[in-house]
């Protein structure tokens, strides 16, 4: 009783959080903008289920989600109300999975992929690759690699029907040829899973074992994803939480309009969070965030005004000194946090060579997830995380870890350009080691913990806690972070949106070019791929505690044209204000 009169305190004046807390509903899809408190309310309806005796003893609660990241932050927040709402949490928090789509998968395949083929008793010895590795030459042919590649495009472009129709052919060579060999790939481990909860006796384990489960993030789920979830929908309390508007994984086949494919097929109830928390006490953030909700969801011309402060100049180096200068006075403040948010990782390289050169602190995280360098040192750190810490002294060992993973960053990295990557890793797996000690629990636990950030490249999740008052990244990365200031630079056609997009804009005729200034006339066509770019500007802005600014350069490109400032920027409602440094901070 006490536990239900702390949460209804902290959610007080909250009508729809608190309907969404202490329903007993079965079905439930919660969506919410930016801000409005999802994660806070996921984490309190999981602390209500706990401390309210509604999970047996024998059962447990499954929070999963599209990214380890976002995994992560259910447990650290669940870590922190729990103690004011029942005593002894480690017995609470036991009772909570949390997991993105392959963890878990992986998981199920280490418990029962016996049953699928026996090699899968050595799945921790298998080699994890993606459908066109090399590797897989060695054991397929071109014409079986080619059958695997119809599964992968039929994920990234969602497409039900031929996803189906190929998934017998990739099941046969992936089980003869591939996990004989002790090779899987990531679609593969998807598939095997779903292959095992085709079982009944398994699926009904599953259905009756979590009691409720939680999908965060949901509208970045893709067909293996929504089909695994399917399986696992019985008696139990499912609950789906995301912002269709926060969908930025359309590439990785982010199924469009999963929360309606879900109303379609269950009864459910929806509950929608309105109340815009980060941005209460800011009219300009907050009227820009609904006005751009506002076009994704409506695809059309908004009725709503609002206001944004770009800077317009002449020249990439200009646009760069410019935005270099806005961080020396952010900096100067001493106490607020920036970050320079890109669309594309290769945008910020000329800002971080300047603040390179000025002696600027700040943390480079451009890197992709495809960096060769990037792949390598989570391939090294984890090698050197079970060659090194083992027993109980793991914290004592951590360190020989890290002198480890040091020691090889010379394999990691060839050229010094790149060396970066190398450091930022570096400096995120140590953040990750200082924090696995406030990990509650046996040595094991803490054991547990950083393998499963490593084994799920979830490092990035550290970004959150690096001491440089400026960080670098693009957008995708920065999901689910926050710093007090952004700066989106590069509005400009073919750089925000892509020059994917711009390419396909062109070709269908949906923008009217000036000289300098595209405008988007919302033709059908571009419907998928318009929504996604602003999706994308979206969460780059809601980032942002206290304000945003874009800069755009309209001087001459290589071929003397000028450039056009984004659509992005040129949307009807959208006031476009100039500003100066000195009076915008
Ligand atoms: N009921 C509430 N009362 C007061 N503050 C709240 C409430 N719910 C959430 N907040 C605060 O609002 C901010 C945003 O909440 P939260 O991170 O849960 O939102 P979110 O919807 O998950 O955001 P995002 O999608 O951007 O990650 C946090 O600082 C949180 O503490």
């Amino acid at each position: 009783m006490q536990a239900e009169n702390v949460i209804k305190e902290k959610h007080a004046g909250d009508i729809e959080q608190l309907k969404f807390i202490f329903s007993d509903e079965n079905r439930i899809i919660v969506t919410a903008p930016a801000g409005c408190g999802k994660t806070t309310a996921m984490v309190s309806k999981i602390a209500r289920e706990l401390s309210n005796g509604h999970i047996l003893s024998n059962k447990k609660i499954l929070a999963m989600t599209f990214s380890v990241n976002a995994a992560m932050k259910i447990k650290d927040s669940l870590k922190a109300l729990l103690p004011e709402l029942v005593e002894n949490i480690q017995k609470y928090l036991a009772k909570v999975d949390v997991a993105n789509y392959h963890n878990f998968a992986m998981r199920i395949l280490f418990k029962h992929g016996y049953c699928l083929n026996g090699e899968f008793t050595h799945l921790s010895d298998f080699k994890i690759v993606d459908e066109d590795s090399p590797l897989l030459n060695t054991f397929i042919t071109s014409a079986d690699s080619d059958k695997l590649k119809k599964v992968n495009d039929a994920v990234k472009a969602s497409n039900k029907e031929e996803l189906i129709a190929a998934l017998d052919d990739y099941w046969d060579i992936l089980n003869r040829k591939l996990i004989t060999n002790h090779v899987i790939t990531y679609n593969g481990i998807l598939i095997s899973a779903i292959k095992l909860l085709r079982e009944t006796q398994i699926s009904s384990f599953y259905k009756q074992y979590y009691q409720m489960i939680i999908i965060d993030e949901f509208q970045d789920t893709n067909l293996l994803g929504y089909l695994l979830i399917k399986k696992l929908i019985g008696n139990n309390m499912i609950i789906f939480l995301g912002d269709d508007v926060q969908k930025i994984y359309g590439f990785l086949g982010a199924v469009n309009g999963i929360f309606n494919l879900i109303i379609e097929t269950y009864p459910v109830i929806e509950i929608k969070f309105c109340n815009n928390y980060r941005f209460r006490e800011n009219n300009r953030m907050k009227a820009l965030d609904l006005f751009i909700r506002d076009c994704v969801e409506n695809f059309q011309p908004s009725n709503l005004k609002a206001s944004v402060l770009v800077k317009n100049l002449q020249s990439d180096h200009e646009e760069d000194d410019f935005i270099v200068k806005g961080i020396e006075k952010i900096v100067s403040t001493k106490e607020d946090k920036v970050a320079v948010l890109v669309r594309a990782g290769w945008q910020g390289n000329s800002v971080a060579q300047i603040l390179d050169q000025k002696g600027i602190l700040y943390f480079n995280a451009l890197f992709k997830e495809t960096d060769p360098e990037y792949i390598s040192f989570y391939n090294i750190a984890l090698e050197e995380f079970h060659n090194n810490v083992l027993g109980k002294a793991v914290q004592r060992n951590l360190k020989n870890c890290l002198l480890a993973v040091d020691a090889r960053r010379n394999e990691i990295y060839q050229q010094e350009s790149k060396k970066y990557i190398f450091e930022s890793m570096y400096k995120l797996l140590e953040i990750l080691f200082v924090e696995s000690k406030k990990v509650s629990g046996t040595s094991r636990d803490k054991y547990d913990y950083i393998d499963f950030i490593l084994g799920n490249k979830g490092l990035k999740h550290m970004m959150e806690f690096v001491d440089e008052q400026v960080v670098l990244t693009t957008i995708h990365a920065a999901k689910g972070l926050e710093w007090e200031y952004v700066i989106i630079p590069r509005l400009n056609g073919f750089a925000f949106p892509s020059s994917h997009m711009c390419r396909s804009c062109k070709e269908a005729n949906s923008c009217n070019e000036g000289f300098d200034y595209c405008k988007f006339t919302y033709a059908q066509s571009l419907k998928k791929a318009f929504k996604e770019e602003l999706s994308i500007l979206y969460v780059g802005i809601t980032r942002a505690k206290k304000n945003v600014f874009f800069t755009v350069n309209t001087g001459a490109n290589k071929w003397n044209h000028s450039k056009t400032t984004s659509c992005l920027l040129n949307l009807e409602g959208l006031i476009l204000e100039d500003y100066e440094w000195e009076n915008a901070i």
